[in-house]
C-alpha cells in the first residue's frame, strides 16, 4: 500500500526512486523500505527498464533509518531488521545500473546505499555520514566491506569506526561521488547520466556490470554476518542509551 513517501516513476527506461518526506527529512521507515525493495525487485526482469535513479529530491538526501520507527516496529528485533535488511538483498542482488541523486545530508543508510550504487551525483551542499558507532552500533549493508575496497582502508575507518562526516569534495576525492554538481541540480543531471546509460547496449551493459562488482553471494554473507553483529550490539548499554538519548531529544523539543 503506498504512502506517499516513496514515490516511484518510469521514464524512457529509467525508474525514478524518490524518498519524499522532507518533514523528518526523509528518514526511512520500515514501510518506506518495503516499497524501495519493491520498486528495485519488480524492475529485475522489466525489459522496459533499463536503470534506475534513487533521489532524495533537494535539500536532503536521508537521514537515514526513522529512529522512531526502528524503535517502536514489532518488539521482536528480527522482524524490525528484516525490511532493511530486505532492502540491502534488493541492492546486493540487483542487476541494473542505479544512480544516487544526492543533495544536502546523507546519514546512515543513506550513505551505505551508495556504495551499492553505480554512479553518484552529489551537489556541493551534500554532507556523508555512517554514524553507528555514535549509537553504539556497528556498519550493515556491507558496508564493511565496500567502504574500504572503494575509498581504502583510512578513509573508511575514519567514516565508519570513527563517525566523521565527508563533504561533497571529500567524498569525490574518495572515488565514491563521480560528478559534484550544484544545489537543486542533482536530479536532472541524474536524469542525463541515465539517458547516456539507456542507450548504451544493455546486455554488453549487464555483463560488464557483472564482471567489475563483487558477486552478490560475497555482498550477502557479509550483509548478514553484519546484521547478526548489529542485531547484538543493539542490545548493548550503549546502544540503549543513545536511543533513549534520541527519544528524550523529541521530548525537550
Ligand atoms: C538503527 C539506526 C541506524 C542509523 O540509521 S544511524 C543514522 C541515524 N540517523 C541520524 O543519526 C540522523 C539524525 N538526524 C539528524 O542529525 C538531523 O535531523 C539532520 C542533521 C538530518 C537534520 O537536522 P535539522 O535540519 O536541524 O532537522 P531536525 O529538526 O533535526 O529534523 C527534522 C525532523 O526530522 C526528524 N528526524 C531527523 N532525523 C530523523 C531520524 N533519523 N529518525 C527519526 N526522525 C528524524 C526530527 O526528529 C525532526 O522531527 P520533528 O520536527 O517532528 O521534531
Amino acid at each position: 500500500m503506498p504512502n506517499g513517501n516513496i514515490i516511484v516513476t518510469d521514464d524512457r527506461g529509467t525508474r525514478v526512486i524518490t524518498l519524499r518526506r522532507p518533514g523528518k527529512k526523509n528518514a526511512i521507515t520500515q514501510h518506506m523500505y518495503r516499497e524501495m525493495s519493491r520498486a528495485i525487485d519488480t524492475a529485475q526482469n522489466n525489459p522496459d527498464i533499463r536503470c534506475m535513479i534513487i533521489t532524495g529530491g533537494s535539500g536532503v538526501f536521508t537521514a537515514g533509518d526513522d529512529i522512531d520507527d526502528f524503535m517502536h516496529a514489532d518488539a521482536a528485533r528480527p522482524e524490525t531488521l528484516s525490511d532493511g535488511a530486505k532492502f540491502l538483498y534488493s541492492l546486493a542482488l540487483n542487476v541494473k545500473p542505479i544512480i544516487a541523486a544526492v543533495d544536502g545530508a546523507s546519514i546512515g543508510i543513506g550513505t551505505v546505499m551508495l556504495f551499492h550504487c553505480d554512479y553518484v551525483l552529489a551537489s556541493n551542499a551534500a554532507t556523508f555520514s555512517a554514524p553507528y558507532i555514535n549509537l553504539g552500533l556497528v556498519p550493515v549493508g556491507a558496508a564493511s566491506l565496500l567502504m574500504p575496497r572503494t575509498m581504502g582502508y583510512q578513509r573508511a575507518f575514519a567514516m565508519l569506526v570513527m563517525g566523521r562526516s565527508f563533504t561533497a569534495a571529500e567524498a569525490h576525492a574518495a572515488g565514491f561521488v563521480n560528478t559534484v554538481v550544484s544545489p537543486g541540480h542533482t536530479e536532472v543531471e541524474a536524469r542525463k547520466v541515465a539517458r547516456e546509460i539507456c542507450r548504451l547496449p544493455a546486455e554488453a551493459v549487464a555483463i560488464s556490470r557483472k564482471l567489475l562488482r563483487a558477486p552478490p553471494e560475497e555482498l550477502t554473507r557479509r550483509i548478514d554476518q553484519e546484521a547478526h553483529l548489529f542485531g547484538e550490539r543493539l542490545k548493548s548499554n550503549d546502544a540503549i542509551a543513545a536511543f533513549n538519548a534520541f527519544a528524550n531529544r523529541k521530548k525537550r523539543k
